[in-house]
């Protein structure tokens, strides 16, 4: 009989095992990063017209909009309401020659490292008054240049990797301890990562085995953070949705990053309809006949990190905690607090669409919709989780 398949093996994913992660803002100077960041995070960062006007990194939140928990919140009417947030990160601009050091580049290229995820801000707006770096815009050689930047610091980066460990892989030839073998097997990974970069490509669109995966991760190198593709437009443009640059924009990311995201958004509009607030901001999006489209790109940031929310819900508060997708339900409860993951019980989980649909939790309840579900449950996004758990050591102190 032919032996029993092992059960596949789960897919690990690129990036840090973390539900804390952060999206940082990068582009060339001037190109309107800080003046989306702080529409995005109604905040206020210096944005003015010139180059490098922004140095240091500056960090903001913005809630994650969702429907799901406003209706709980008026569902529960609870005193406390906390949304999940998108932590979001204004790094200064890039220029060519960053990752050999021009423009700082090297210490703004270590804010980059430091984000998990890329808003690639591109400009696509003339304004003869905006004054751009590499003369006159041209989207294309703009991404061109972010592009190659970031990779040549991966490839620096995997390059001193490997000629500090060579002396050693050979000094340990076919021989070796158990942890000699282990850096022989990541010496191996980080020239094929190496060769990747090398021939030009980003380490996110790589399909690299669980091991691999583990390894690329330790190095935190910067194209395998996901990326989406922000097109800044002027004022016009966006209204009329129509802009030259946009299909070859798109174009490129078919070519060189097929599946990034792109989305068109414009700084002007954002910048002005973020300055006001309800109906006021309400009437000057529909006197302009557009909609803010920073609703979407939050929730786009937030997936592209691979993150997730439940919510726990009652009187009390209504509150979305956030979790990397695949996280299973003792490391959710963890989320909440380390005592609850270490005395993890159960889950008591409900979902968002049965709940809306029954009405109550006790109408969920009463039609077996309310499961109770053990340590090998991943928890699902917008489900309605109440967690059983004991903690030994609390209670001999009672
Ligand atoms: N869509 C747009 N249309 C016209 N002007 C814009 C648009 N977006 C941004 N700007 C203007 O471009 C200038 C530069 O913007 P901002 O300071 O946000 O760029 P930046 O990318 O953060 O620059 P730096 O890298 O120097 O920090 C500002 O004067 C801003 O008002
Ligand atoms: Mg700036």
């Amino acid at each position: 009989m032919p032996p029993k398949k092992a059960a596949a093996e789960e897919k690990l994913m690129l990036g840090r095992p973390s539900n804390n992660l952060k999206i940082g803002v990068v582009g060339l100077p001037n190109v309107g990063k800080s003046t989306f960041f702080n529409a995005i995070t109604n905040s206020a960062a210096a944005a003015e017209n010139y180059p490098f006007c922004t140095i240091d990194p500056e960090e903001s939140r913005v809630a994650v909009p969702d429907p799901r928990f406003d209706w709980l919140c008026n569902h529960y009417k609870p005193a406390s309401k906390v949304p999940a947030y998108l932590t979001v990160i204004d790094i200064a601009g890039l220029v060519k020659g960053a990752a050999s050091g021009a423009g700082l580049g090297n210490a703004f290229l270590s804010h980059v490292r430091a984000v998990d995820a890329i808003f690639h801000m591109v400009r696509a707006f003339s304004d003869p008054d905006v004054v751009h770096v590499e003369g006159e815009v041209d989207p294309i050689r703009d991404m061109e240049v972010i592009h190659q930047e970031l990779r040549l610091k991966d490839q620096e980066f995997l390059k001193k990797y490997i000629e500090k460990n060579e002396g050693n892989i050979k000094r340990i030839g076919n021989g070796g301890t158990a942890a000699d073998k282990l850096l022989k097997e990541e010496f191996t990974i980080i020239n094929k990562v190496y060769e990747w970069v090398e021939s030009g490509k980003d380490v996110r669109k790589g399909d690299w085995s669980n091991k691999e995966i583990d390894v690329i991760n330790r190095q935190l190198l910067i194209t395998a953070k996901p990326v989406i593709y922000l097109a800044n437009l002027s004022e016009k443009d966006y209204i009329r949705k129509k802009n030259k640059y946009l299909p070859k924009i798109k174009q490129w990311i078919d070519e060189n990053n097929p599946g990034d995201l792109l989305i068109p958004f414009s700084g002007a509009v954002e910048s002005a309809a973020s300055a006001l607030e309800g109906e006021e901001k309400a009437k000057y999006l529909k006197d302009l006949g557009c909609e803010s489209v920073l609703p979407k790109i939050i929730v786009a940031g937030y997936k592209a990190m691979s993150l997730i929310y439940y919510f726990t819900g009652g009187p009390d508060e209504v509150r979305a905690w956030t979790i990397r997708k695949g996280t299973k339900a003792p490391g959710a409860a963890g989320v909440i607090h380390t005592d609850f993951e270490r005395g993890f019980i159960m889950a008591e989980v409900m979902t968002y669409d049965d709940l809306q649909e029954l009405g109550t939790d006790a109408a969920v309840k009463a039609a077996g919709k309310y499961k109770q579900k053990g340590k090998d449950y991943v928890v699902g996004d917008g489900d309605i989780i109440f967690f059983k758990f004991n903690v030994t050591a609390d209670k001999k102190k009672k």
